[in-house]
């Protein structure tokens, strides 16, 4: 191999998430309403053109008054009002007390809310005790100031996020659109569910799962007709795709039926990873069709066919490139956690374990097969052993990815 060809084969989690990273652009952004941006990462950030509160307000129910009145005991005179939308808009004077109410602004002049449990009304004044008791008073601005980022380009909406952006005054936002990807599951031996499998057919897990990700990642899944072991099917089913993201199911290994690469050899494949050094998965690969036609051309992922395989590369590279083309933050994001259990030595390539997050800590399913959809749907974490680790204890902290679960 020349200095300048590089090495596809073999690559670390991290080389080979970073080759595919260097292969996609956020995309570009469209303005939708606030209502309608749930989960959608924000292309421009979220400004504040106003102070929140935009007054001094109450945050309690009581008595907007002067704290230079306050004596040991003090009456004072009520002459007027303030609610939640509808200010007092006079000056408050010496000897003067405004009933206010929590969201009230507080009247010019007055510096201090006493709480109504602590003052007594007697007709057309109110008696409160000492100064010095607690000062029931939001600042202007004491939530946000005019010109703050609320909300950074590249953040991920959600409820509270959402209304943090109403609470600015939002109607719209501006979002990256949504990545449209495009999935092909092939093989002979796939069945749809609600189909009469042959007698050596199983039925074809690994699509609606890696639609439903990507849908909860945030981009638009559109799934193709499964195809057999095929090359010019195979080829026929992705030539004219368009889509920010091509993504195959199977067919990714080196048997005689593994024909997904070679299909797509025909339409100009160019292979930035061959293979990764990672369990489950290995055979997972990512290239470029017709690179050197204008434009770049069109980004393909290929994922093995086993079940735990391609939803564990999905965790950890097609999540990545979903969230790479919504401008958001694509590293995977681990924890640490302590062991329930001790481990064996880890053998030459990464591990990704389908676990369980405990009480006592992760523990890892004690059958690891990349053909288990069971254990995968009770997982709740992926832990990681990196390539060679050493036998790890009890209670040793070790990473994970944790998994989004109901
Ligand atoms: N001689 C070698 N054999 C294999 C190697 C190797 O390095 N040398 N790698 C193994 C590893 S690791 C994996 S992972 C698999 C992945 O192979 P493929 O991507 O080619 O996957 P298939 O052969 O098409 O299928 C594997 C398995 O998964 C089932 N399958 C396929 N697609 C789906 C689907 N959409 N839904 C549910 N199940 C699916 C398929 O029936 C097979 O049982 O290769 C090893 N072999
Ligand atoms: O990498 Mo394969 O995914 O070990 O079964």
């Amino acid at each position: 191999m020349s200095a300048s060809t590089p090495r596809l084969k073999g690559l670390t989690v991290e080389e080979a998430r970073a080759r595919m990273l260097a292969a996609v652009t956020p995309l570009p952004a469209e303005s939708i309403a606030l209502a309608e941006a749930d989960g959608r990462v924000l292309a421009q950030p979220v400004i504040a053109h106003r102070d929140q509160p935009p007054f001094d307000a109450s945050a309690m129910d009581g008595w907007a008054v002067r704290r230079a009145d306050l004596a040991a005991e003090t009456t004072l005179r009520i002459v007027g009002e303030s609610a939640a939308g509808h200010g007092y808009v006079q000056p408050l004077k010496a000897g003067e007390a405004v009933r206010i109410f929590t969201g009230a602004p507080i009247p010019a002049g007055a510096d201090l809310v006493v709480i109504q449990e602590e003052a007594v009304r007697e007709g057309e004044t109110v008696r409160l005790g000492p100064a010095g008791q607690p000062n029931h008073v939001r600042p202007r601005g004491g939530d946000f100031h005019t010109g703050e980022t609320l909300l950074a380009a590249g953040v991920k909406l959600d409820p509270w996020r959402l209304s943090l952006a109403a609470a600015a005054g939002q109607a719209a936002l501006s979002v990256a659109r949504r990545p449209r990807i495009v999935l092909l599951a092939t093989g002979e031996e796939l069945a749809q569910p609600g189909d009469t499998p042959g007698p050596f057919q199983i039925f074809e897990s690994g699509g609606v799962g890696l639609a439903a990700m990507i849908r909860r990642w945030g981009g638009e899944p559109h799934r193709l007709a499964a195809t057999g072991d095929d090359i010019a099917a195979i080829a026929d089913a992705v030539r004219e795709v368009q889509a920010d993201l091509i993504v195959t199911v199977g067919g990714a290994s080196v048997g005689d039926h593994d024909l997904v690469k070679p299909a797509l050899e025909t339409l100009g494949l160019t292979l930035a990873v061959e293979t990764i050094n990672i369990r489950p998965g290995k055979p997972t690969w990512f290239g470029t069709l017709g690179a050197k036609t204008p434009g770049g051309g069109r980004r393909v992922l290929g994922l093995p066919g086993n079940p735990a395989s391609a939803f564990v590369c999905a965790e950890l590279f097609l999540k990545s490139l979903v969230l790479a083309m919504l401008g958001a933050d694509p590293a995977p994001r681990l924890e640490l956690i302590a062991l329930a259990q001790s481990l064996p030595a880890n053998g030459p390539r990464e591990h990704w374990a389908r676990a369980r997050i405990t009480p006592g800590g992760v523990r890892a399913f004690a059958d690891q097969d990349s053909s288990l959809v069971t254990v995968f749907a009770q997982a709740d974490a992926l832990l990681r052993r990196a390539a060679n680790a050493p036998a790890a204890g009890e209670g040793e902290l070790v990473e994970i990815l944790r998994l989004e679960r109901g």
